[in-house]
């Protein structure tokens, strides 16, 4: 969670610049649409000092120091009662079909009180950055031809056609889109913030549907856009972290609306708004996860539902090897690293929020609902765990960095280092000697081809200041998620597999991490390798068969917790 210095406002206390205290002004946030654009909404009123963060505060209200919410909060809380937040990803609110499996679904639990939380439709986000992307040099008379735009158009339509809506609740945003393209075009350029206001467009029209659904079933909804709602994020447009401010705007936000007029919320996911620009941000690819994560700690709640198109997490990615199965239980560790290194399933940040609060995370598939899925809590019975997933990081790049200096000379690894803080490029693994370091890079988080190739060409250039740089191109990392306490087990298996498919692994980093040991191959033996190894640590018994030998020898299995540390220790 990014925090910036400490700014006192509603209630809370929150983090903003220094500078910008006592130079309230009041003027409209930078992005155009309504709920950005107005300052006063439905008796809140959205405050954006010069340089510092926006949060919501009640019309009038003084800012107070009070970390602690009053007893009367919390008892409104507690009478508010919302007890799980249900997010549903893009594969499950793909069509009219979905929406409506998916409002019965959030229905067949009258029990609870839900926060519903949807990504955009289908493969919306794709679209809207394909049609961007196209825009910046298609020229303005043809960006209205361009044909994401009219699939985009296409699928809401007839969604709404479909589910008997009326065609206003998506039509502005239609129109208002076309213009932002044509704009684009015009251009000819297509800045990082343009892009998360493009993309906000897909998560702004699902929950606005949806919503819409709902309340055509007779089930009172109310629609939230989250930069609207309290998300309150850095300005890092494309990959902004959740600020501290958030939850208890969020709370207070979604306990005040459902005192004065319940209804279940319907958030979009994925959305924010910069804490400067105080215009709409995006939480990286995936980052509804993290939205639900971020309103289950904000809120407080008994759960979280991550609801999926498969079984809950798998023992690899399915798209690698059709024969993954679920994994029942995760711990947050496990699921942060399974999800940093690659598996597509989680948004790598969204542990975060839920591991502070102590939330359990459930995975789910809304096309199987009554599979048990994933459950994700602090700790878990590691007894018999050894491996519990495998994850494969394509189209990395790895460097090798050999000091040109001779041995004994300190500082280089922190000459290394401040060349990559400098230059903003983020490390995955690392494995040195005292005059040489490997290290990966992951080339996936800069969304532009061309960026890559100059981040790495201005890396390159730096570092040979200091060293003998190669640059190795198109490796994977292999990520086995697992027991580290039973490294050695794993490794002997893993190495033996890899022996016998003829694979030499480049690089190998157990590191900090208790639960991941990562091995680098080249990318055209990857899958194959994660296929093997699959077939070899999860099809062919492996797993029951040290168990028994551990029996034997012990007496019991190896008892360890989810930190590695021996049981009884
Ligand atoms: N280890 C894994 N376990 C489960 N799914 C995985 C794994 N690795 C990759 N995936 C992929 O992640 C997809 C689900 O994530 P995502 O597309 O973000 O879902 P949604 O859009 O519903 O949130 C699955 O359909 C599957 O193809
Ligand atoms: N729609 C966004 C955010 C998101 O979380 O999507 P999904 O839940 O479908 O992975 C994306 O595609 O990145």
């Amino acid at each position: 969670m990014a925090t910036a210095p400490a700014l006192r406002l509603a209630g809370v206390s929150v983090r903003g610049p220094a500078s910008g205290l006592g130079r309230e002004r009041e003027a409209p946030c930078g992005a155009a649409r309504p709920g950005l654009q107005c300052w006063r909404r439905r008796g809140l009123v959205l405050r954006c000092q010069s340089g510092a963060v926006a949060t919501t505060l009640k019309k009038g209200e003084e800012a107070s120091s009070s970390l602690e919410s009053s007893a009367a909060e919390a008892a409104r809380d507690r009478a508010t009662g919302f007890t799980v937040v249900m997010k549903f990803g893009g594969s499950s609110v793909a069509t009219a079909e979905r929406m409506k499996e998916v409002a019965d679904l959030v229905l067949s639990f009258p029990e609870e009180t839900p926060v519903v939380v949807l990504s955009a439709m289908g493969k919306t986000t794709n679209n809207l950055l394909l049609a961007g992307e196209k825009a910046v040099s298609c020229g303005a008379p043809k960006a209205s031809e361009i044909e994401e735009l009219a699939v985009i158009k296409e699928l809401h339509l007839r969604t709404i056609d479909e589910l008997g809506l009326d065609e206003s609740i998506v039509s502005g945003f239609l129109d208002e889109l076309e213009q932002l393209l044509k704009g684009v075009a015009m251009m000819k350029e297509l800045t990082l913030r343009t892009r998360d206001y493009l993309v906000s467009f897909g998560e702004c029209m699902s929950t606005r549907i949806f919503a819409a659904h709902l309340n055509k079933l007779g089930k009172k909804a109310r629609q939230y856009d989250a930069f609207d709602l309290g998300f309150i994020t850095t300005d890092d447009f494309t990959n902004a972290d959740i600020l501290e401010a958030t939850y208890p705007a969020v709370a207070k936000r979604l306990h005040g609306d459902w005192i004065d007029d319940p209804a279940i919320p319907i958030v979009t996911g994925f959305l924010g708004k910069g804490w400067k620009s105080c215009a709409v941000t995006t939480l990286g690819r995936g980052g509804s996860d993290l939205t639900a994560t971020t309103i289950g700690k904000a809120l407080g709640l008994r759960e979280i539902q991550v609801w999926k198109d498969v079984d809950g997490v798998l023992t690899c990615d399915p798209n690698i090897y059709a024969n993954a199965v679920p994994v029942p239980y995760l711990t947050f560790d496990e699921a942060a690293e399974l999800a940093y290194f690659g598996a597509q399933v989680l948004h790598p940040q969204s542990m975060r929020p839920a591991r502070e609060g102590g939330i359990p995370v459930r995975v789910k598939n809304s096309y199987n609902r009554h599979a048990p899925g994933t459950v994700i809590t602090k700790t878990r019975d590691m007894r018999k765990s050894i491996l519990t997933s495998i994850v494969l990081k394509s189209n990395i790049t790895m460097l090798d960095i050999v000091s040109t200096r001779m041995l004994g000379q300190y500082g280089f690894l922190a000459k290394v280092f401040s060349i990559f803080e400098d230059l903003g490029i983020s490390v995955d693994s690392v494995a040195t000697s005292e005059v040489s370091i490997s290290l990966t890079l992951d080339p996936s988080k800069l969304w532009s081809r061309e960026l890559i190739q100059q981040e790495l060409d201005n890396v390159v250039e730096e570092l040979e200041k200091i060293a003998v740089v190669h640059l190795l191109q198109h490796r994977s990392i292999i990520s086995l998620i697992g027991n580290v306490q039973r490294s050695s087990l794993i490794l002997e298996k893993a190495f033996n597999v890899l022996r016998r498919n003829g694979v030499n692994v480049q690089m190998i980093s157990q590191g900090a991490s208790k639960v991941n040991i990562s091995l680098v191959v080249h990318d055209s033996e990857a899958k194959q390798c994660v296929q093997a190894l699959h077939s070899a640590f999860f099809e062919n018994g492996f797993l029951s068969e040290v168990e028994e030998a551990d029996l034997a020898q012990n007496g019991s299995p190896v008892p360890v917790n989810s930190n590695g540390a021996l049981y009884g220790n």
